[in-house]
């Protein structure tokens, strides 16, 4: 009998999630699975939920939602024997999507009733794990403009994108310390991804692995609104890794130093925003820290 407790976040990507007591144990026979289901009431409550769900004895704890509930529950599992599955019920989904976990439910509950386990890097942020990616710059901007919107919907980003591209200013310079070099930017975005898609099937780091140890990183310079047209095109069209102002790199730690420490600065991690007091940040990976449950 396994113990497999699942965690709801109800308003995540539509919030027309249909999971309930009787669909699960549809789907995971009761003589072979011990089903506790949990509903997330606020931002941080998966976390709590996922915390007593380890203390309950859980073998399985299943993350009902998209990247940011994602992190919520995956948090707690790092190093632990307690293994990690996914319902992707979120809006963009980038790291279901990244470990191919299928957004058709019944898809989503066969890979954890097969128990496939796939162990996965969790990458650092000043201490704190996110397991898709983080940014500061553009994609921040877009995070803010998109909960600013209310909506959890593709034309909600998209919007959001569009905005972000209007209201979009350069002020933050820093200086990128990693594989024994320095780089000074004015950054449009800087991008460090663990997983491969960033959600709705959009990457700019289609070569990178949750396996291999190390963090992918984007630095896109200084654009003019044209340019921005442009490198937006080429991403769509996946395209980006023939653009010579898009510039990567593959790293196992980095540091980060705002030149001005007195600025507020703001970095999304698995899409979520955060308004940093620290002038510096360091990514770190650690690898194959997670066990997830993949098809
Ligand atoms: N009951 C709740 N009410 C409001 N917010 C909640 C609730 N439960 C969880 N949250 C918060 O909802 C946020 C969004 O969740 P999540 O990222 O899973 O969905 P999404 O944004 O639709 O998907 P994705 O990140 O894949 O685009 C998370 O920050 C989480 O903390």
């Amino acid at each position: 009998m396994k113990s497999v407790h699942f965690i709801v976040n109800p308003i995540a990507g539509k919030g027309d999630s249909i999971i309930d007591e009787g669909l699960l144990s549809h789907y995971l026979e009761p003589e072979h699975f011990d089903v506790c289901l949990k509903i997330s009431n606020y931002a941080g409550h998966a976390t709590e939920l996922t915390k007593s769900s380890v203390c309950e004895g859980a073998q399985i704890i299943v993350a009902c939602g998209g990247d940011g509930t994602i992190n919520e529950v995956a948090s707690c599992l790092m190093h632990s024997k307690v293994q990690l599955g996914i319902v992707p019920l979120g809006s963009g989904n980038g790291l279901a999507e990244s470990l191919d976990i299928s957004r058709n439910l019944k898809k989503a509950l066969q890979a954890i009733k097969q128990g496939k386990i796939n162990r996965i890097d969790v990458a650092m942020v000043n201490g704190k794990p996110f397991f898709s990616n983080m940014g500061i710059g553009f994609d921040a901007k877009v995070i803010s403009n998109y909960n600013a919107s209310q909506q959890r919907r593709f034309w909600a980003y998209l919007k959001a994108v569009i905005k972000s591209m209007k209201d979009f200013k350069y002020n933050e310079r820093i200086k990128v310390e990693m594989n024994g070099k320095s780089y000074r930017t004015n950054p449009f975005m800087f991008f460090v991804s663990n997983s491969k898609v960033m959600g709705y099937d959009i990457s700019l780091t289609r070569m990178a692995s949750l396996q291999d140890g190390l963090l992918d990183v984007v630095i896109i310079d200084n654009l003019s609104k044209g340019e921005m047209l442009l490198v937006g095109l080429f991403i769509l069209l996946r395209l980006n890794q023939y653009l010579k102002k898009i510039q990567y790199f593959k790293v196992k730690e980095l540091k980060v130093a705002f030149e001005d420490s007195y600025a507020h600065h703001l970095m999304q991690a698995d899409g979520e925003l955060h308004n940093l007091d620290e002038a510096e940040v360091v990514v770190k990976i650690e690898e194959k820290a997670l066990q997830v449950l993949v098809p």
